[in-house]
Formats: structure tokens, sequence, C-alpha cells
């Protein structure tokens, strides 16, 4: 575990203690939808109490492996362990897992109390025991005041916090989330996703987060993972992924969204792209004739009268400060570009970049 995890027990761990166990093990995970591979045998230890974002792009796989850990799809291979016992034909319930989802799902006609305690009754927990639960839980969450009202009467923010105490309430040894704060708006999902991080760390429960924006992963886990196309790109801690990213896809999520396919001419560092000719470092070490990827950030790709790659702008907006934009290569790539001054959709432009603040790949892991 990283630096985030505090050895010190905050106050929410006495009023709510944390599940035992936890401790996570994915392998040869595989998930078919008929001919499609969702997953594509994904291998993963997660330590007990550790916090996991799986980062990727619609599609890659991440809600398919959630589904398949809580439960609710079954696999068509590998096994899920906790604590070394398979539990991959166990029922959802039998899991035992908390989970939140983007939607809150919670019960409309039953008050916040209700909906945080239905668990506690399903499991047959005494009232008396149930209700100590619940408060602990909703003071976790800060909502306590709020327990006899009903959940149309609470703000989006207030209302997944109700399902997070729900989720926790049940003492899980795993809290699984799937984007839960994807329908906040912008300022209240920095305020929940560092209350998550903070319930995180006072249950003691492992969690694994499901999101696709970077931000989020960078700030809440322990350990990202990333995917694509149904398999793992890459595992490591936030800063280890920022800063040696050792896959195209990864290097795109930590900000370099710009490929540009490339082939090396010499060993003096010339390559081609896009019917252009560039100078990277040479210490970068590509043999000759090897198509590469060169990853680039927007911020970093700068419109100019320079020569550089000849390009067509398609889109470009004002973020303050800079024009930011989209523009295609000759050979049709699309880029994405910073401008001092406005362009027009349409017009020709010449990008260029410092080779320095560039990351190149083999082409085959770009
Ligand atoms: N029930 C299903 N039937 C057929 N294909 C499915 C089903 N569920 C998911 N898929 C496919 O599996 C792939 C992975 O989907 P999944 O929902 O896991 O992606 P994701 O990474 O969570 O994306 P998003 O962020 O858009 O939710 C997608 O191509 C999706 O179309």
């Amino acid at each position: 575990m990283n630096a985030h995890s505090s050895p010190t027990q905050p106050a929410g761990r006495t009023a709510s203690p944390h599940a035992d166990g936890g401790r996570l093990e994915l392998v040869g995970l595989r998930r078919a939808f008929g001919s499609y591979t969702a997953l594509d045998g994904i291998d993963l230890a997660v330590e007990r109490g550790e916090f996991i974002a799986l980062l990727g792009p619609s599609g890659c796989g991440k809600s398919t492996a959630l589904n398949c850990i809580a439960g609710l799809l079954p696999l068509t291979g590998g096994e899920i362990r906790l604590d070394g016992r398979p539990i991959h034909e166990l029922e959802p319930e039998k899991r035992g897992f908390g989970m939140v989802f983007q939607s809150y799902a919670l019960f409309p006609h039953m008050t916040i109390r209700k909906n945080v305690g239905f668990g506690l009754a399903m499991q047959g927990v005494p009232r008396a025991e149930a209700d100590a639960r619940v408060d602990a839980a909703l003071d976790l969450v800060r909502l306590r005041s709020q327990a006899d009202k009903l959940p149309g009467q609470l703000s989006g923010g207030q209302q997944q916090r109700v399902a997070i105490a729900r989720a926790i309430v049940i003492r899980p040894p795993v809290v699984l989330m799937d984007e839960p704060l994807s329908n906040l708006d912008a300022k209240l999902r920095l305020e929940m996703r560092a209350e998550i991080r903070a319930i995180h760390e006072a249950i003691g429960s492992t969690t694994i987060y499901v999101t696709h924006d970077q931000d989020e992963a960078l700030s809440l886990a322990d350990r990202i993972v990333v995917m694509a196309n149904g398999v793992i790109r890459q595992v490591g801690a936030p800063e280890d992924l920022y800063e040696r990213p050792a896959h195209g896809d990864v290097a795109d999520f930590m900000g370099f969204r710009t490929r540009i396919p490339a082939r090396v001419l010499d060993a003096d560092g010339t390559v081609e792209a896009a019917g252009a000719r560039l100078t990277l470092p040479p210490a970068r070490g590509h043999a000759p004739g090897s198509a590469i990827s060169i990853s680039v950030r927007p911020e970093d790709l700068v419109a100019g009268t320079a020569q550089g790659l000849p390009a067509e702008v398609r889109s470009i907006e004002y973020r303050g400060r800079a024009w930011f934009g989209s523009a295609a290569l000759a050979d049709g790539t699309l880029v994405f570009f910073r401008s001092e001054g406005r362009l027009a959709s349409g017009q020709r432009a010449s990008l260029s970049f410092d080779p320095a603040r560039t990351l190149v790949f083999p082409a085959e892991a770009a």
C-alpha cells in the first residue's frame, strides 16, 4: 500500500468496524458475450484494505469486470478468490460485497434510515444492533440529521452518500463502486472524491472503483489498473503510471492524448511521420525501419509558423489563455493541439513539438 494509507485509525473506524479479510484475487478472468470477448484473461491480486481504480475508455471491460466480481455476471473462464477461497460460483448476496452504482438505486418510498438498514434487515440483524450500525454509517457519510427524509428530498450528492452508507453498513470485505460520481456536477464530484477516500480509510474495506476519469483514479487510488480491449495494460501506483506509462493506451489516459504513427529512418533519431521528417532524441533507441508511435500532450503540440507537421484544423475552443483544438495530419491521424491565436475550422496549420516532451512506444504497444 502507499502513502495514502494511514496507520492511525480515524475516529469512524470504531463507530463502524470494518469486516475481516478482503484479499481479492482475479485469476485468468474471462467473460464473453456470444463471440465477443469482453474480458480476456484478467490477473490481479488486491491486498486487503487497498483502493484500486479500474481505469479505461468506454467499452474496455471495466464494468464487466466489476459485475463479475459482484456476481452479477457469471464468468466464462477463470477464478475469483476472496481470502484464498473461490467465490465465483456464489450468488451476489453470499459474497457480501457492498455496491455503489452511478444511479443511486435507492428505494424512493423508504426513508433514508430504512434504505440504509435494508440489507441488515434482510440479514436478520437484531433491531437494536441494526439501528446502531445504521446510525454509525449515517454519521460516517454525515447524513444522520436527514435520516427520516425520503430520497427524493435529498440532493444528488446526498443520495449518493446514502448509497455509500447502505453499501458499507453490512461491513463488507470489499466495496465495489461503478462510476459513483458521474451524475454529480464538477464541484460536488471533487468534494465527494475526498469523502470517498476518507470513508474508505475509516472502514478499512478493500475498494474496487471503476472510472474513466484519470483525475479521479490518480487522486483516489493506491493502485490504478489501466484496461483496454478486455485486458490489463498496466498496474501501478498513480505516480508510476503518470511518470512511466508503459503503453500508448496508458499514456493516453495520463494526458498524452495524441498518438502519431511514425517510422524510424536512421540511428540519429530521424523519423518520418505523416509525410514529414522529424528528429527525436537518438537515445530513444528504436531500430531503423521500425514502426513507432509518438505520444504527445495537447499542450505540447503547438500550432505556429515553424516547420512542423502540416495539418487541417477540425475544431477549436478557447480555454482561457490559449485555444485548444483538434486537427487531421496528412495521413488522417487525428491530433490535439494548442494555439496562442484563434484558428478557424478547415484552416491549414503547422504543428510542432519539443521531442523531449514526447513518449515513444513501439507501434504494437501503442
Ligand atoms: N450484456 C452484454 N451483451 C453484449 N455485450 C456486452 C454486454 N455487456 C457489455 N458488453 C460489451 O462488452 C464490452 C465491455 O463493456 P463494459 O460495460 O464492461 O465496458 P466499460 O469499460 O465499463 O465501458 P463504460 O465506461 O462505457 O461503461 C463492450 O464492448 C460492451 O458492448
